[in-house]
C-alpha cells in the first residue's frame, strides 16, 4: 500500500485567478485543493473599491465548478487615491481581508500602484488601528538598481521605514526571494508574516537562464541565486509561523509568456501541493507541511483553521501540462523532476 500524508484541508494566501475566461479555466483547480485564497486585486482596470471587490467576489463564485467548497477572501488594490474610510468599511463587512501594496511599475498590473508612500499614510495609519493586514509586493522599481538586488533594497528602503512610521501596521511580505527577507522576517515581532511560493522552493536563477531562457520560470521577484532558494526551503520547512504558503500562482496564456518582451508569472495551482510534498519529504519535514500550508496563514489572518482535511498518496502525481483557456493554453508549471505525490 502507498504511503499517505493527511492535513487539514490547506489555504493559498496569495493567488490570482484573475477574471473571465481565464478565471472559468483555473479556478476549478484552486478549489480543488484549497479551502481559501486571498485573490489578488491585479486585474486590469485594478480592484480598488469596495464596491469592485463585491462584484469580483461575486464573479468568483459564479464561477465556481458545481459542489466546489471554496472560498475567496478579497482585496484591494491600494492607490495613492484610496480612501480610508472605504477600506474601513470593507473590512467592517467582513468583504476585505488585506490590502495590497504594488509599487507603481514593479509588476503585472501594477500600473495603478504607489510611487509617493506618504500619499497613502493615512490609510496605512487605518490599518493599524482596525488591524488589517498589508499585504505587499517587496521590490523597489529603480532602474538604477539591480533586478536581482530589488528585494533586499526594498526592505531597507521602503518596507522597514513604513513599518516603523506605523506601529502595529501588519504586514505581509509577499512571495519573498531572498535570504535578507528570510532573516528580516525571522526577527521581526507577530506584526510580520511572509509568504512563500511553490516555485521559489524549487527553481534559483539558472534554471531560468543557463542552457537557454525558459520562459516559463520567469516570475516576479525573479527567482534569485541557489543560497537564496536555500533560505527559502529551510523557511519554509522550519515550522517558525511566520512563513506560510502563498503560490503565486499566476496564470498567462503561453502566447502571452512566449514574446520577445513575455509575461511574469508562473501557473502552479494545478500540481502546487504535490511539489510541496517533494519538497518538504526531500527535507525530513514533511510534519511541518501541515503548518506551512495549513495552520501560519489562518494564525496569521486571525481566522480558524480548516476542520475537514486533504490526503495526498506516494503513488505519482496526476496533473495536466497545461490547461486550455479560451485565449489559448495556459501552461502549469514543470518542478523539472518527477512528482511522486499525488492529492487523493
Ligand atoms: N508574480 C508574478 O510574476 N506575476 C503576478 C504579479 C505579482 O504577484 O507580482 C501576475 O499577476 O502575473
Ligand atoms: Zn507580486
Ligand atoms: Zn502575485
Amino acid at each position: 500500500m502507498s504511503q499517505t500524508l493527511t492535513l487539514r484541508r490547506p489555504d493559498d494566501w496569495h493567488l490570482h485567478l484573475r477574471d473571465g475566461a481565464m478565471m472559468r479555466a483555473v479556478l476549478p483547480a484552486t478549489a480543488a485543493h484549497f479551502a481559501r485564497a486571498i485573490i489578488m486585486p491585479n486585474l486590469v482596470p485594478p480592484v480598488v473599491t469596495a464596491a469592485q471587490a463585491r462584484s469580483y467576489r461575486d464573479r468568483i463564485i459564479a464561477a465556481l465548478p458545481d459542489g466546489a467548497d471554496f472560498t475567496p477572501l478579497m482585496t484591494l488594490y491600494l492607490t495613492e487615491d484610496t480612501d480610508p474610510a472605504d477600506v474601513a468599511a470593507a473590512r467592517a463587512s467582513g468583504l476585505v481581508h488585506a490590502v495590497k501594496l504594488y509599487p507603481a511599475g514593479a509588476t503585472t498590473n501594477s500600473a495603478s500602484g504607489v510611487s509617493d508612500f506618504d500619499k497613502v499614510r493615512p490609510v496605512l495609519e487605518k490599518m493599524a488601528e482596525i488591524g488589517l493586514p498589508l499585504c505587499v509586493h517587496g521590490e523597489v522599481t529603480d532602474p538604477d538598481i539591480d533586478i536581482f538586488d530589488r528585494e533586499a533594497v526594498f526592505i531597507d528602503r521602503v518596507l522597514d521605514p513604513i513599518r516603523r512610521a506605523t506601529p502595529g501596521l501588519r504586514v505581509v511580505m509577499e512571495h519573498i526571494t531572498t535570504k535578507d527577507a528570510v532573516d528580516y522576517a525571522g526577527a521581526q515581532d507577530a506584526t510580520l508574516g511572509a509568504t512563500i511560493t511553490t516555485h521559489h522552493l524549487v527553481i534559483n536563477r539558472n534554471h531560468i537562464l543557463a542552457g537557454g531562457i525558459r520562459p516559463h520560470y520567469y516570475c516576479l521577484p525573479v527567482a534569485k541565486r541557489e543560497h537564496h532558494r536555500l533560505a527559502l526551503r529551510r523557511a519554509a520547512t522550519s515550522g517558525d509561523a511566520r512563513f506560510f504558503l502563498g503560490t503565486d500562482s499566476a496564470p498567462h496564456t503561453d502566447a502571452n509568456k512566449l514574446l520577445p518582451c513575455g509575461c511574469a508569472g508562473c501557473f502552479t495551482a494545478p500540481n502546487t501541493l504535490s511539489i510541496l510534498a517533494q519538497v518538504f519529504e526531500e527535507d525530513g519535514a514533511l510534519d511541518r507541511l501541515e503548518p506551512f500550508a495549513s495552520l501560519n496563514g489562518p494564525a496569521f489572518y486571525r481566522m480558524p483553521p480548516n476542520t475537514d482535511t486533504l490526503t495526498l498518496e506516494k503513488s505519482g502525481a496526476n496533473y495536466p501540462g497545461h490547461i486550455d483557456t479560451e485565449d489559448g493554453p495556459v501552461t502549469v508549471f514543470d518542478p523539472g523532476f518527477d512528482l511522486t505525490w499525488r492529492v487523493l
